[in-house]
């Protein structure tokens, strides 16, 4: 399979801390790869260099053989990567719809002047993009909800929510940070279908997951991270098996 993202040999620190000390890890095409570490490994600051939030002070990211560290977040996500918080991130006041329609593709032609101009346009550009804010969440399992305020939708169905999200920028790769962090045990079963069913469509995924069953369950690769480098990645029962690395992440405060 082919390789769709490569980090290699990444550094960043802050002030005196290198939060990334020569991470390398790279990301084959519609596989899922869960990074696990301990707390303060790094795992967050890996996502921010990916995605733009943080620029690596050394070393390279590069996406489908394209250098794209130190790029702006917006053009990262243009070229394919999204990514979810931890902390949601969500337009609350907003309908959950809404927050889906906001976060698909700009198409030209979209602006107030184009609306004022070519207001049937701008209106067949809305009636296009409601059809495919309804098809993300039936895919999520949310159109039910389409109309509800998000502060009206339970917390698995806000994670979820924010899934849609992500998949509405039309991305390859999907970063996701604790997809299933504060969820129910019947919460936490539909995320974890709906991971395996996003990889079944072809997306790459990288997942920051604590909890070592989810990972068996949905990893096809895992990444273990300690103090800002990779100490293992491949096969998730060879990773998880190795008594080294559980002491390091159990001792670690998990
Ligand atoms: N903006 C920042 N300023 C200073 N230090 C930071 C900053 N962001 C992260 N760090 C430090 O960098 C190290 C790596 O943090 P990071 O958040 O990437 O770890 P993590 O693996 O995501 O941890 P957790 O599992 O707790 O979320 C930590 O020591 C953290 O305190």
């Amino acid at each position: 399979m082919e390789t769709l993202l490569d980090v290699g040999n990444v550094t960043r620190s802050f002030g005196g801390l290198r939060a990334l000390d020569g991470c390398s890890f790279a990301l084959r095409q519609g596989q899922v790869t869960c990074l696990v570490g301990p707390n303060g490994a790094g795992k967050t600051t890996v996502f921010d260099c990916i995605t733009g939030f943080l620029k690596p002070d050394a070393g390279s990211i590069r996406l489908s053989g394209e250098p794209i560290a130190g790029l702006h977040r917006r053009d990262i996500v243009r070229r394919g990567i999204a990514r979810s918080f931890q902390n949601l991130r969500l337009f609350e006041e907003m309908t959950v719809i809404d927050n889906v329609i906001v976060c698909l593709a700009d198409e030209t032609g979209n602006d107030p002047i184009t609306a004022i101009l070519r207001p049937f346009h701008s209106q067949a550009v809305l009636k296009r993009k409601t059809e495919q804010a309804r098809a993300i969440l039936e895919t999520v399992g949310l159109l039910a909800k389409a109309d509800h305020l998000v502060t009206a939708i339970s917390f698995g169905q806000q994670k979820l929510l924010c899934i849609a999200r992500v998949l509405a920028t039309d991305a390859e790769l999907l970063l996701l940070d604790e997809p299933t962090s504060g969820l129910g045990a019947t919460a936490l079963d539909t995320m974890v279908a709906l991971i395996r069913r996003l990889s079944g469509l072809g997306k790459t995924l990288l997942v920051v997951e604590h909890n070592t069953r989810i990972v068996r369950d949905i990893a096809d690769q895992v990444v273990f991270m300690h103090q800002g480098r990779v100490l293992a990645a491949g096969d998730p029962g060879d990773v998880l098996e190795r008594r080294d690395l559980a002491e390091i992440y159990f001792g670690g405060g998990h």
